[in-house]
């Protein structure tokens, strides 16, 4: 096995200072070179204690710095593509946060620059796909253990929005976890999206459609239901249930402690997707830095990134013009078949 991976992160906010400690103190064979935020306090506060951990304002430096041989990205959404394309041009493996990029225009760029360079790099952080409970849900189903698949139900709840969400946000942001994971789980592709708009919530930010009702149809007949609701108040809440032709399979709801006290019982629920998701995010990147120093690629793919794009843009448009919106996917290059 070669060296220590040395990793420049790209965004100190929530999820970039997370997996600096996540690389720092949780995974073997990777060290984090550089960090930059244009908030360079922000930056400096996520390398606080790890030693000589450089700090940069312009993510294009950082990528230049000495020592680095892989990038994270966990900048905002818009900033994704300028960072994906710099980081290929260097011939450097990427996981970068989810979504690929900030619409599917961008996200396809990217996927060509990739394709143009013949060879994989990106990783998309699509975390589901390392959580036990939906590997084990995608197990039942590739094992065939429901029968053949015909519904998803899928609640995606988050206590507060941070403050940029827009509707649409709710869409390509939150939902985008819930059509990788059908894509991924089902083995299909989304072909068309509707979506359903109850009364907002009055302790949603005024003007912001919050909850939604997203309904995904598949090449294959499937239907997949979300609830998307990012201001629900109590807790953050990921379940999914799939209906076969000969059973059904729930995940999500396993109780992390159940506290028996005063003639009531109480079950904990996660405050946010790094309480929820932390096993998953640190598989993530352990699967990520591993396969990097051995000079491959896994997980999901710049394509994944991309297929998702493409049915957030139509999900958008749905949710704006109303009705029924087919998904637009262009033609797959053919690093990704
Ligand atoms: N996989 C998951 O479950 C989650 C993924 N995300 C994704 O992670 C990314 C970051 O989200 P958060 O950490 O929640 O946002 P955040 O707003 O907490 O942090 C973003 C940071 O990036 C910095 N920044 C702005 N422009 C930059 C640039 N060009 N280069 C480098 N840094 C820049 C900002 O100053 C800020 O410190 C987003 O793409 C988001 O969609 C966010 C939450 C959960
Ligand atoms: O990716 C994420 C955030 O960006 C998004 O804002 C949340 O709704 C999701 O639950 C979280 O996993």
């Amino acid at each position: 096995m070669s060296e220590s991976l040395g990793v420049a992160v790209l965004g100190a906010g929530h999820m970039g200072a997370d997996h600096v400690r996540r690389l720092a103190r949780s995974v073997v064979g990777a060290h984090v070179v550089t960090v930059a935020d244009p908030d360079r306090a922000r930056a400096g506060a996520a390398v606080a204690g790890l030693g000589d951990v450089r700090v940069h304002a312009d993510p294009l430096a950082a990528l230049a710095e000495p020592g680095v041989g892989a990038v994270l990205v966990a900048s905002p959404d818009h900033a994704h593509e300028e960072a994906l394309l710099a980081a290929l041009d260097r011939g450097l493996p990427v996981l970068s946060e989810k979504p690929l990029a900030h619409d599917a225009a961008a996200a396809l760029r990217v996927v060509r620059a990739e394709a143009r360079g013949g060879r994989r790099l990106i990783q998309v952080g699509f975390m589901r796909r390392y959580d036990t409970e939906y590997r084990r849900l995608k197990a039942l189903l590739d094992a065939g253990g429901i029968g053949r698949p015909l519904l998803l139900h899928c609640r995606h709840r988050n206590v507060a929005s941070p403050p940029h969400f827009t509707s649409a946000t709710l869409i390509s942001s939150s939902v985008s976890h819930e059509i990788d994971a059908a894509r991924w789980l089902l083995g299909q592709e989304v072909t068309a999206v509707t979506v359903v708009r109850p009364r907002a919530s009055a302790s949603a930010p005024a003007g912001l459609q919050d909850p939604q009702l997203v309904l995904f149809e598949t090449d294959a007949g499937a239907i997949v239901d979300v609830e998307v609701f990012v201001n629900c108040g109590f807790g953050y809440e990921v379940t999914c249930e799939a209906v076969g032709e000969s059973g059904s399979a729930r995940i999500g709801e396993e109780p992390a402690m159940v506290v028996r006290s005063a003639g009531r019982a109480q079950r904990e629920i996660p405050r946010d997707y790094v309480v929820r998701f932390a096993d998953a995010y640190d598989r993530e990147v352990r699967a990520w830095v591993a396969d990097a120093r051995e000079g491959r690629v896994g997980g999901p793919s710049a394509w994944d990134g991309y297929a998702a794009a493409a049915v957030a843009e139509a999900g958008v448009r749905a949710l704006n013009d109303g009705g029924r919106v087919e998904v637009d996917l262009a033609e797959r290059p053919g690093l990704y078949r």
